[in-house]
């Protein structure tokens, strides 16, 4: 087998990656599997250690890149391979959220995960859809679980750089810190009117909360926000929450647990390959859960792009 290359995010879950780390290495060493290892120091970081590995590669060689981390590093590793094509990409979750692991049928035992991706190594990647996004500015920014605008991105900007959540990781309870923030924001968040234009066709949303573009079923550490989307069908999966008071938002975004948010009549979905998404007030953004920026965005949907150490979910 090919040397693996292991980026570690040393500092996930509060530093939980590491015992990880130090089981999948113990395991590595007693198979006799070749790996390199390499940990990252600060935000970005992973990014940068997967562009230099790729730009001293030869195109033709395949290179096995595994995480371990959560899905904010996992974000970052898409990031560096997006546009290399000799990437095979997997994951051994150790993060507060870990929907990637959920999404693309990742097992949660570290040394389960390590097998099933030994196995994968051995036949062909799968190939997964993943997003590109596009500012005002021309940057562009990857996504492999979803993206999305307003009341979400918020949540996930306040919630990563606060010390709360650091606290509550060391009880296994990082995903709690979520809960906090959606109470506390709730009250003082100001909604704002959208215009979506999907594959050509103009939508208008009244007083809209959020807007949430999917590659895969589950976000904010395993809600269902879009139960229909597949990483596999060429297709983004758009959730669109408006026009309702701030305790029946409260009533439907409990529903997105177990998806059950698409009943309501203020929900509405759409299905497409390329859109625009404009607010008239600017609205936060995040990729992957990673804070990106300010509304407006244009996204689009890149087919079989990633290859992946993982297998599809149905
Ligand atoms: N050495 C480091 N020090 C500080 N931050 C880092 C370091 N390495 C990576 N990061 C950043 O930490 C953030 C969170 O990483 P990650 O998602 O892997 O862990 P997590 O604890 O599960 O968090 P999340 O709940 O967001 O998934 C990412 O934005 C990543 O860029």
């Amino acid at each position: 087998m090919n040397s693996i290359h292991f980026i570690i995010n040393p500092q996930a879950k509060n530093g939980y990656s590491m015992k990880v780390w130090k089981k999948v290495q113990k395991q590595l060493t007693l198979e006799q599997i070749p790996f390199h290892a390499v940990f990252t120091e600060y935000r970005g970081h992973a990014a940068e250690i997967v562009g230099a590995l790729l730009n001293g590669t030869d195109a033709e060689d395949l290179v096995m890149i595994v995480t371990i981390g959560g899905d904010g590093t996992l974000h970052e590793v898409i990031n560096g391979a997006a546009n290399a094509r000799n990437a095979m990409i997997g994951m051994i979750p150790a993060g507060s959220g870990n929907d990637f692991r959920r999404g693309y049928g990742i097992p949660k035992n570290p040394l389960a995960a390590l097998q099933f991706i030994s196995e994968r190594a051995k036949t062909r990647p799968f190939l997964a859809d993943i997003g590109e996004i596009k500012n005002e500015q021309g940057d562009v920014t990857y996504f492999i679980n979803n993206m999305g605008v307003g009341f979400d991105a918020l949540i996930t900007k306040v919630a990563n750089s606060s010390r709360l959540k650091r606290f509550l990781n060391q009880f296994h309870l990082g995903n709690l810190v979520y809960a906090y923030f959606v109470m506390k924001k709730i009250f003082s968040f100001q909604c704002s009117d959208v215009n979506i234009v999907i594959d050509g066709k103009k939508l208008h949303y009244k007083k809209a909360w959020f807007v949430t573009v999917s590659n895969q079923p589950y976000y904010g550490g395993g809600m269902k926000i879009s139960p229909q989307a597949d990483v596999g069908d060429g297709l983004l999966n758009v959730t669109i929450v408006q026009n309702l008071s701030r305790l029946k938002f409260f009533l439907v975004f409990i529903t997105v647990f177990w998806g059950g948010h698409t009943k309501f009549k203020e929900v509405k979905e759409l299905v497409g390959k390329q859109l625009t998404v404009q607010s008239r007030s600017p609205f936060y953004a995040h990729a992957d859960g990673e804070y990106i920026g300010e509304s407006p965005m244009q996204i689009t949907v890149h087919h079989q792009a990633m290859p992946l150490l993982t297998k599809k979910v149905d």
